[in-house]
C-alpha cells in the first residue's frame, strides 16, 4: 500500500528550473515537494552545462594566453587531458548530488527520490522499481520540470552501435583518438572543439551550416577556429549509414564516402521530455504544451504548470530558472488569491516576458558568440522594422586582449522607436559583454540615451561606440 502526503506544491524534476520553482514557492511561505529520479540539480549541472564549459574553458584560457605575445613564449606546452577531466570532475563533484541536496533541505523544500506521474487533477504518484510507493496530492498546482531529451535521428544502424549523446560526451573520461560529431548545433560544435583541444581527430557533419541559427558571420568566425584546431567540417551533407568494423565507427555519406571514429556523438537536438507523466489521460499531448507567460498549461485547468525545457520554449539553463521564478511567484500569489488565473501582466513578477524579446544565449567556443533579442529574422516576422548595423571588432581594448584579435558585431534597431532590440558579439572573450546587451534590450534603452553610457578605455566594450557611430550618432 502506497504511502500518501498532502502539500501546496509538488515540483516533478530537481533540475535547475525545479529547483528555482521550487525554491520560490518556499520563500513565499507555501509547502513544495521537489520529485526526482536522477540526480538533484539536473542535466545542467552533471550531464550538460557545467562539464562541458569546464571541458572548453582550459583550452580557450591555452588559446588566448598563446594569442598574447610575451605570455605565448611562455606556454610551449599541450593541454593536460587528466588534469582537465579532474577539473570537471570537480564541478560535478564526482556525480554526487549531496550539496544539492544539502540546499533543498536547507531552503525547507521537501525532496522524494523517484519517478513521477500525475495520477489526476493536482495528484501525483511517484514510483521506484517496486511500483508506486507513495502518492502525493498538492493543494495548489503541479509543476512539470522534467527538462528534455535527445532526439535520436532515425538513422540507418545507430541503434546497433554504442554511440555518445552529449552526457556521455560531457562526462568521459578518456579522449577518444578519432571523433565523429553528427550535428553542428551548439551541442555539436562545444564538444567537437572541446574534444579537438584535448587532442582528438575530430570530423562534425552538419545537415546544413554549421551553428545555422547564429549570423553567418559569426559563424563562420567558429568554423574557422575550429578548423584551425584541426575539426574537419562537412557541411550540407548528412549521414547515411553507420555500423562498427574492427572496434571503429564507420559513418557512410551519401556519394560514396566514409568517416572513420573510434566514438560517435550524436547531437542532434532535444525535446521536451514529457513521456510517461499520465498527460494523455489529462487530454494533453506529451509532445508539446502550450503555456502562458506563468507557465500555466493550457487545457488543464488551473493547476498545471511547466516551466525549463519541458516547457520547450528556451532550451536554456538561465531561461528555464527565470520562467521558474515567475511560476513559482505566480503560483504562491493565485494561492493567496492576490492575482487571477489570466495571462498575467507583461513584465511582471509572474510573466517569463524576456523568452519573447530578450534571450540571452552564449556559444562557449573559442571565439565564443553572444547573443541576445531578436535576429533580422525573427523582427521581420513580428513586422517589426529594424536597421542592422554591423562591423568587424576592432577597438583598442580587443587589439590588447589579443594579438591579431578577430571579432564581429551586430545591432539591430527598432526604427519606429528607436531603441536597439538585438545584438551579437562574436570573439574572444564577448560572452562577458552580453548582459549589457540584455540590459540594454529589456530596459528597451533609447538609442540617444545608450549613447551617454560610455564604454571604459580601453576595453572590448567600446565596439558599443563604434556600433552607434556606425548607425549615425
Ligand atoms: C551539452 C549541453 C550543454 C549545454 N550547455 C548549456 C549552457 O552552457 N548554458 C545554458 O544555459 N544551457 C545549456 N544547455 C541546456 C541546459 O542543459 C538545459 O536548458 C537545462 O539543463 C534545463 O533545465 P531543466 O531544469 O529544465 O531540466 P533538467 O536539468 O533536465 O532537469 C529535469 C530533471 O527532471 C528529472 N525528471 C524527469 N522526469 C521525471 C519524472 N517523471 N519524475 C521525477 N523526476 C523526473 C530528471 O531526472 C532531471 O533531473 C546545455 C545542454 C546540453 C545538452
Ligand atoms: N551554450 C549553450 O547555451 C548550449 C550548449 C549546448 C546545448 N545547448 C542547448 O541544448 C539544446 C540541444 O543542443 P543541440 O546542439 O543538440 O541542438 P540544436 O537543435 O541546437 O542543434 C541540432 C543540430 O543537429 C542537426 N541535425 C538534426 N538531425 C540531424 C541529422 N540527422 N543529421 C545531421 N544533423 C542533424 C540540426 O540541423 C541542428 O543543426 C539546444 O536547444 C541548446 O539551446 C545550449
Amino acid at each position: 500500500m502506497a504511502e500518501s502526503l498532502e502539500t501546496d506544491v509538488v515540483v516533478i524534476g530537481a533540475g535547475a528550473a525545479g529547483e528555482n520553482a521550487a525554491g520560490r514557492i518556499v520563500q513565499a511561505g507555501l509547502e513544495a515537494i521537489l520529485v526526482e529520479t536522477a540526480l538533484v540539480g539536473g542535466e545542467c549541472s552533471y550531464w550538460a552545462c557545467m562539464p562541458s564549459k569546464a571541458l572548453l574553458r582550459p583550452g580557450t584560457v591555452l588559446a588566448e594566453a598563446k594569442a598574447v605575445g610575451g605570455a605565448r613564449e611562455a606556454v610551449t606546452g599541450a593541454l593536460d587531458a587528466s588534469a582537465v577531466f579532474r577539473r570537471r570532475n570537480s564541478f560535478t563533484s564526482d556525480w554526487d548530488d549531496a550539496g544539492q541536496v544539502k540546499w533543498v533541505k536547507e531552503t525547507g523544500i521537501g525532496l522524494v527520490r523517484g519517478r513521477a506521474r500525475v495520477s489526476g487533477e493536482r495528484a501525483v504518484d511517484v514510483s521506484d522499481d517496486a511500483g508506486v510507493h507513495l502518492s502525493i496530492s498538492a493543494r495548489q498546482a503541479v509543476v512539470l520540470a522534467t527538462g528534455s531529451e535527445p532526439v535520436i535521428p532515425p538513422l540507418e544502424g545507430l541503434a546497433d552501435i554504442a554511440f555518445w549523446g552529449t552526457a556521455e560526451a560531457a562526462s568521459a573520461q578518456e579522449v577518444p583518438p578519432r571523433l565523429l560529431v553528427l550535428g553542428g548545433g551548439v551541442a555539436g560544435t562545444e564538444l567537437a572543439q572541446a574534444y579537438a583541444r584535448l587532442g582528438s581527430a575530430v570530423s562534425l557533419v552538419a545537415r546544413h551550416g554549421l551553428l545555422d541559427l547564429y549570423p553567418r558571420a559569426a559563424a563562420d568566425l567558429v568554423a574557422k577556429s575550429l578548423e584551425a584546431d584541426g575539426v574537419r567540417i562537412l557541411t550540407d551533407t548528412s549521414a547515411e549509414r553507420v555500423f562498427e568494423e574492427s572496434g571503429a565507427v564507420v559513418m557512410e555519406l551519401p556519394g560514396g564516402g566514409s568517416l572513420y571514429g573510434d566514438k560517435l556523438l550524436v547531437a542532434t537536438g532535444r525535446r521536451p521530455a514529457l513521456r510517461g507523466l499520465g498527460l494523455e489521460d489529462l487530454g494533453l499531448d506529451p509532445k508539446g504544451l502550450e503555456t502562458d507567460d506563468s507557465g500555466l498549461v493550457s487545457g488543464a485547468g488551473n493547476w498545471l504548470y511547466a516551466v525549463g525545457d519541458a516547457a520547450g520554449k528556451v532550451l536554456l539553463t538561465h531561461q528555464g530558472k527565470y520562467e521558474a521564478r515567475a511560476a513559482g511567484a505566480a503560483i504562491a500569489a493565485r494561492a493567496k488569491g492576490e492575482i487571477g488565473f489570466g495571462a498575467p501582466p507583461p513584465w511582471s513578477p509572474y510573466a517569463a516576458t524576456a523568452d519573447h524579446a530578450a534571450v540571452p544565449q552564449v556559444v562557449f567556443t573559442d571565439p565564443e558568440i553572444a547573443m541576445v533579442g531578436l535576429s533580422p529574422e525573427q523582427a521581420q516576422e513580428r513586422g517589426i522594422r529594424v536597421s542592422e548595423t554591423s562591423l568587424p571588432i576592432s577597438v583598442a581594448g580587443s587589439s590588447l586582449f589579443a594579438d591579431g584579435y578577430e571579432g564581429w558585431a551586430q545591432m539591430m534597431v527598432d526604427e519606429d522607436r528607436s531603441i536597439p532590440v538585438g545584438f551579437t558579439f562574436a570573439g574572444p572573450g564577448v560572452a562577458e559583454l552580453l548582459h549589457a546587451a540584455t540590459i540594454a534590450v529589456t530596459g528597451q534603452v533609447p538609442l540617444d540615451r545608450l549613447w551617454h553610457a560610455v564604454p571604459a578605455y580601453p576595453t572590448i566594450s567600446e565596439v558599443w561606440l563604434r556600433l552607434l557611430e556606425k548607425y549615425g550618432l
